[in-house]
């Protein structure tokens, strides 16, 4: 049983969604760090230290050559066997929106073990343009995600302009997707704007085969404190969110191993 539970929040030059992925870690019970990219590559930090990585959203590097690119040719090329190991020791990583971006475009999703699979990526949303508003998802029957434990519905807000995740035919049907954008009925939707971007098989998150890594574009963490729905003169704003539940799950996943 780990004691404490620490999580690596990783940030690159443009990243600007980790101060509240730390303090969402923070109010769930874990012990966040925020380290520089600069840091990991240098060795000055081991991700052999923690117990949780956490990839938080922003425009890394600019999103130059595409979002989350750069960041993740610097991962790929440089960090790859270390983030292999992790995952191999049981680690956890949860990716939000350019974090999500990031582990596409790594390959660490949708898994190491499916890197065989062709033609998954998140591109530009069909709109052409950068959507921001709070969307529904509904989490699909029976899957496997450690971060997702007892959540059916959540709502969350997107900040994104390259949020469609494309794949191929034969590798859409193999993907572990963790929720869909839903309607105001909770149902999966292809309808703009409740499905912000046009995601194939309406889908907003995915795990691996492992359940243990997890990405989704919509921000649980700002959604830590029902003071910040939109509809928060009708709640009880004492109540925690309800995008604190993912990060409680990860902290007590990464507690039980
Ligand atoms: N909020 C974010 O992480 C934004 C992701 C990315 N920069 C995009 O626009 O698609």
């Amino acid at each position: 049983m780990v004691t404490e539970v620490r999580v690596m929040v990783l940030r690159a030059p443009g990243t600007n969604c980790d101060r509240e992925l730390a303090h969402a870690f923070e109010i769930a019970g874990g012990k966040p760090r925020i380290t520089h990219m600069n840091e990991l590559i240098g060795g000055s930090q081991t991700l052999s230290d923690y117990h949780i990585l956490g990839l938080p959203g922003g425009f890394s590097y600019g999103d130059d050559l595409g979002a989350g690119k750069v960041q993740a040719n610097e991962m790929r090329l440089r960090l790859f066997e270390q983030l292999a190991a992790f995952i191999d020791r049981g680690g956890l990583i949860i990716g939000i929106c350019n974090g999500f971006q990031v582990l596409i475009k790594t390959g660490i999703l949708p898994g190491p073990a499916r890197q065989e699979l062709p033609h998954v990526t998140l591109t530009n949303n069909d709109s052409g343009r950068f959507e921001c508003r709070w969307v529904k998802l509904s989490s699909t029957p029976g899957n496997r995600c450690v971060w997702t434990e007892g959540i059916e519905q959540l709502e969350a807000p997107v900040a994104h302009g390259e949020g469609k995740l494309v794949a191929a035919p034969s590798t859409l049907c193999r993907l572990r997707a963790v929720f869909y954008y839903a309607d105001n009925n909770w149902r999966p939707t292809a309808e703009y704007p409740a499905n912000p971007n046009g995601s194939v098989g309406n889908i907003a998150a995915l795990t691996d085969d492992t359940g243990r890594v997890f990405a989704l574009m919509p921000h649980p963490e700002r959604f830590v404190r029902a003071s910040q729905h939109p509809g928060w003169t009708r709640r009880n704003i004492e109540e925690p969110g309800a995008g604190l539940r993912i990060f409680q799950n990860g902290v007590d996943a990464a507690r039980r191993s």
